[in-house]
């Protein structure tokens, strides 16, 4: 490719991530001519594999599977990988509000006015999120009512204690990287009805946090991307997409350094911020920039901490930890494949990584050893390394674990989120109708939005 300043194919793909590199692999095997052009000097975007003291991989990206994830599963199969369980033998550790316990199973020992609180809200959650339809959330029956509100308002007028509200607020962190106050209702409730419930999307075990994937989450995009060979360019960030409103004209794609690359089609497998940062010539239908405006992401640092053992194991703890009040409100033993040192895996999420972010990091580092600490004790004070990784300071992510909506998108500009434009078409995890913001999502979208562009090759 080198020197080579012009390509044509039939379908130029924007991103290799894993919605990008589905999408390529569904189109070339269908016979046809694909260039996936990826900014960074890797594939795998929000999957990425660090490394620890002893060599194996450790995930500083994406990483867990779990059931009803079927997309995400049997591309893990076809590609010949493996999964193996999250290790969660023995007592997890809750902190909520001023009391604190060990626990197993899924319930934490809580005051019971609380416990109800909780579980009527999750209720009623779950109920909502029912009759919200994954492909077209603002046609739900209270779309309009729950896209008016933010999810915290939602929470307030639900949850009655406050022992309920923090617990949903720690809940909203781990699972979108958040605050309440900052996601609307209605997109609160989509994306819990697309996992099927909130129990799958906490959950360890029959959740979302159960399976890790031997050699680490980013050999699912290596592994692809090994498929594709040279279909993949690296280091090939697209800086304009020009193309013409009648989809025969087709589009051309220009990348940083000046590559241009004319096809029939193009797919954006980009996170919606990043899209709104692509200059499109014609400039984009208005209800497509709109939407791409009100779709920021949230924002995560993840830290694993690695040991010469898994201390906690012998104590009788999973490694698994969660608190209303500290930044690293969620732990889980991270521990790798082959067991040559014992990980604990932490986020500081929403709020937290705004102030984590703002640290220098050595600040940051003794914040986060000092929760793990207060966790698990003082045999965590001293680790044999710290790995750590801040997604909104990455070029090519700007935060995770993805984009959320807030109030008013969903029923005002919902049906841009995957409607073609002219030659354009749109995939990524946000665009996912079953476990939106997760790897299945962006399986989902891949093959979605190659079945909606075969038709119009031939
Ligand atoms: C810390 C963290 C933890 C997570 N945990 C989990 C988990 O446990 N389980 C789970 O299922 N999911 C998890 N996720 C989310 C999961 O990683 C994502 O949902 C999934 O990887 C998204 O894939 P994608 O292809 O849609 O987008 P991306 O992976 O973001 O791919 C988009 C690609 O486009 C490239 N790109 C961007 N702009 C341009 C441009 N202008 N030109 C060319 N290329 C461009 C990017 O570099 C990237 O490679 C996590 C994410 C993070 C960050």
């Amino acid at each position: 490719m080198a020197g080579v300043m012009e390509k044509s194919v039939d379908v130029v793909i924007v991103g290799a991530g894993v919605a990008g590199l589905v999408a390529a692999r569904d189109l070339i095997r269908s016979g046809t001519d694909v260039l996936v052009l990826e900014a960074r000097d890797r594939v795998g975007g929000r999957l990425l594999n660090g490394q620890l003291p002893g060599g194996a991989p450790i995930e500083v990206g994406g990483q867990w599977v779990g059931p009803t994830q079927h997309n995400a599963m049997k591309l893990i199969r076809e590609l010949g990988l493996r999964t193996y369980p999250t290790y969660g033998e023995g007592e997890h550790i809750g902190e909520f509000g001023t009391s604190r316990c060990r626990y197993t199973g899924r319930i934490p020992k809580l005051n019971p006015l609380v416990l109800a609180d909780i579980g009527q809200t999750q209720y009623r959650l779950d109920r909502i999120a029912r009759q919200v339809a994954a492909t077209d959330p603002w046609r739900a029956p209270h779309a309009e009512e729950l896209d008016r509100q933010t999810f915290d308002t939602w929470l307030r007028r639900t949850a009655r204690t406050t022992g309920g509200r923090d617990f949903f607020r720690l809940v909203t962190e781990a699972v979108f990287s958040t605050e309440p106050e900052d996601m609307s209702a209605l997109w609160a409730a989509f994306y819990v009805g697309a996992a099927g419930g909130l129990d799958p999307l906490i959950n360890v075990t029959g959740g979302a946090q159960q399976d890790r994937v031997v050699g680490g989450t980013q050999r699912i995009a290596l592994e692809l991307a090994e498929e594709l060979g040279d279909r993949v360019l690296l280091e090939a960030p697209v800086t304009d997409i020009d193309w013409q409103p009648t989809a025969t004209t087709g589009v051309r794609v220009t990348t940083r350094s000046g590559l241009t690359v004319r096809a029939r089609r193009a797919v954006v497998a980009v996170p919606p911020p990043l899209a709104a940062r692509i200059r499109f010539t014609p400039g984009l239908p208005g209800d497509r920039d709109q939407l791409v405006q009100r779709m920021p992401t949230g924002r995560v640092i993840k830290v694993n901490v690695a040991y010469e053992e898994p201390f906690w194991r012998h104590a009788g703890l999973s490694g698994q930890a969660n608190s209303t009040h500290r930044p690293l409100g969620t732990v889980l033993d991270n521990t790798p494949h082959d067991g040559s040192c014992g990980v604990l895996v932490g986020f500081l999420e929403g709020r937290h990584a705004d102030a984590g972010s703002r640290m220098d990091p050595g600040e940051r580092r003794a914040q986060v050893i000092h929760d793990l600490v207060g966790y698990f004790g003082p045999l965590a004070r001293d680790p044999l390394a710290y790995i750590e990784r801040d997604w909104a300071e990455e070029e090519y992510s700007r935060g995770c674990y993805g984009a959320f909506a807030v109030p008013g998108t969903l029923t005002r500009f919902g049906p841009a989120l995957r409607r073609p434009v002219g030659p354009l078409h749109w995939a990524g995890t946000e665009t996912a109708t079953r476990w939106a913001g997760y790897i299945d999502g962006a399986a989902e979208s891949g093959h979605r939005v190659a079945d909606e562009i075969l038709p119009k090759l031939s």
